[in-house]
């Protein structure tokens, strides 16, 4: 590699040896952000992959996180282009895989002040709640065989059926949906805010609230079954908090230490999206003693920087809540060791969000319910396989039997 404007060789971050045509993709196996970390391990926490033809760097430590998401935040935040960013997601038009510039900022504005800034998600709460109250007579009235189901969709024509309902419909509240028309029919934000631009939003919000979400919830109770003693301190923290009444309210969780830790503990060894999503630099720029070319992708593993023994300790691979009870370390992007939303210009917009829904149904859950998994299951309980792809769920998803205390 040369460098264009000085025609010196370039020096480059170290890399596996790769095949011609498919470059490293070889390497990256059933479960890409493991065969990451091991590779780091021997070629360093900046280190560049070609898949196929495409430099890939990837980024596996917290100080050179820092570099890439801090340092050069701007030059690399922008996103890579593929077909599903065209044929999935409406030509890059949602925020999460439009390329950096001005449209991205619009509608990440959009995001950020009108849909889920803290006065939003406060605003949300009667809608939380009754979902939440669903959630608990659902499992209460499955309780004797609960299994947790994912339906597939086709998106656009759902998408459509969800605005036109909600520009005919005659109904009870706001909801997101709302926010965006509003948004829209009054020209609130300084520019056109157009149907398809609101699909897209919905889409991102509807992929990334459900699935980041249930993951985060399927592998705290399969952490917390693991780990009886935390699911015991757990629920002692939360009934001493909710003492006499049935459910939980949502200022009861400020004083919810441990709930918390056990969250963050969750977030730390399974990351919903261990490599986040990816970036790509938009020009040439000298990383560290490293030069990185315009146009490459750039993988973020917030799987491998939770589990460095530099900043966690020798016991990086244990389920301890406890780490997290004296430590200011927190996941809202200032703290490189613990990036699962990310960190710098393309963080995602909905850390408060997705922290107060996933808090409240965690509280409510130890709350309402013992947990215990089916007798026939508990032998099987270390089986923690992951799934393949972006977000990693279980590979087997979790059966776990709820006796309600009520
Ligand atoms: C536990 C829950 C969640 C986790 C762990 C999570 C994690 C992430 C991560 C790692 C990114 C990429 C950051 C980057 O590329 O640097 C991201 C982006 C994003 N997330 Fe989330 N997320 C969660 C919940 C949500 C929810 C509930 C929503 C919507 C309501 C949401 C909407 C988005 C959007 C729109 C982006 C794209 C931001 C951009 O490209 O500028 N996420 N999220």
């Amino acid at each position: 590699l040369q460098n264009r404007s000085t025609g010196k060789k370039s020096n480059t971050p170290k890399s596996p040896p790769r095949f011609p045509l498919i470059g490293n993709l070889h390497q990256l196996g059933r479960h890409p952000h493991r065969s990451l970390c091991s590779l780091s391990q021997r070629y360093g926490p900046l280190m560049l992959l070609h898949f196929g033809r495409v430099p890939v760097l990837v980024v596996s430590s917290a100080d050179a996180a820092r570099d890439v998401l801090k340092t050069h935040d701007r030059v690399f935040a922008s996103r890579p282009w593929t077909k599903i960013t065209e044929k999935l997601l409406y030509n890059g038009r949602d925020v999460a895989s439009a390329p950096y510039g001005e449209y991205w900022r619009q509608m990440k504005s959009v995001c950020v002040v009108h849909l889920l800034s803290n006065k939003m998600v406060r605003s949300f709460r009667d809608v939380r709640e009754e979902e939440i109250s669903l959630m608990i007579e659902k499992i209460r009235e499955s309780s004797s065989l609960p299994q947790l189901q994912k339906t597939g969709n086709d998106f656009d024509e759902f998408l459509e059926k969800v605005l036109d309902d909600h520009v005919d419909g005659d109904r009870d509240g706001t909801d997101f949906v709302d926010v965006l028309l509003t948004i829209q029919r009054d020209k609130s934000v300084g520019f056109q805010l157009d149907r398809l631009s609101i699909k897209a939003i919905i889409l991102d919000v509807f992929v990334g609230a459900t699935d980041t979400s249930y993951t985060l919830m399927e592998w705290v109770m399969t952490e917390l079954l693991r780990h009886r003693e935390c699911l015991n301190k757990l629920q002692e923290e939360v009934r001493t908090i909710c003492k006499g009444r049935s459910s939980v309210l949502e200022e009861d969780i400020q004083d919810m230490k441990y709930l918390k830790a056990v969250i963050k503990e969750t977030l730390r060894l399974h990351p919903p999206l261990p490599l986040m999503a990816p970036h790509e630099s938009t020009h040439d720029v000298r990383l560290r003693e490293y030069d990185i070319p315009a146009g490459t992708q750039i993988l973020i593993s917030a799987w491998a920087i939770g589990r460095e023994a530099l900043t966690w300790g020798l016991d990086v691979e244990e389920f301890r809540p406890e780490r997290h009870l004296d430590s200011s370390v927190d996941f809202r992007g200032q703290d490189f060791e613990l990036i699962p939303f990310g960190a710098g210009r393309r963080i995602c917009p909905a850390i408060s969000f997705a922290v107060v829904l996933n808090e409240v149904v965690l509280a409510t859950l130890v709350h309402q319910f013992d947990w215990r998994l089916p007798v026939e299951l508990t032998e099987d309980q270390t089986n923690v396989a992951e799934s393949t792809g972006l977000a990693i769920h279980r590979m087997f998803p979790l059966y776990a039997i709820a006796s309600s205390t009520t």
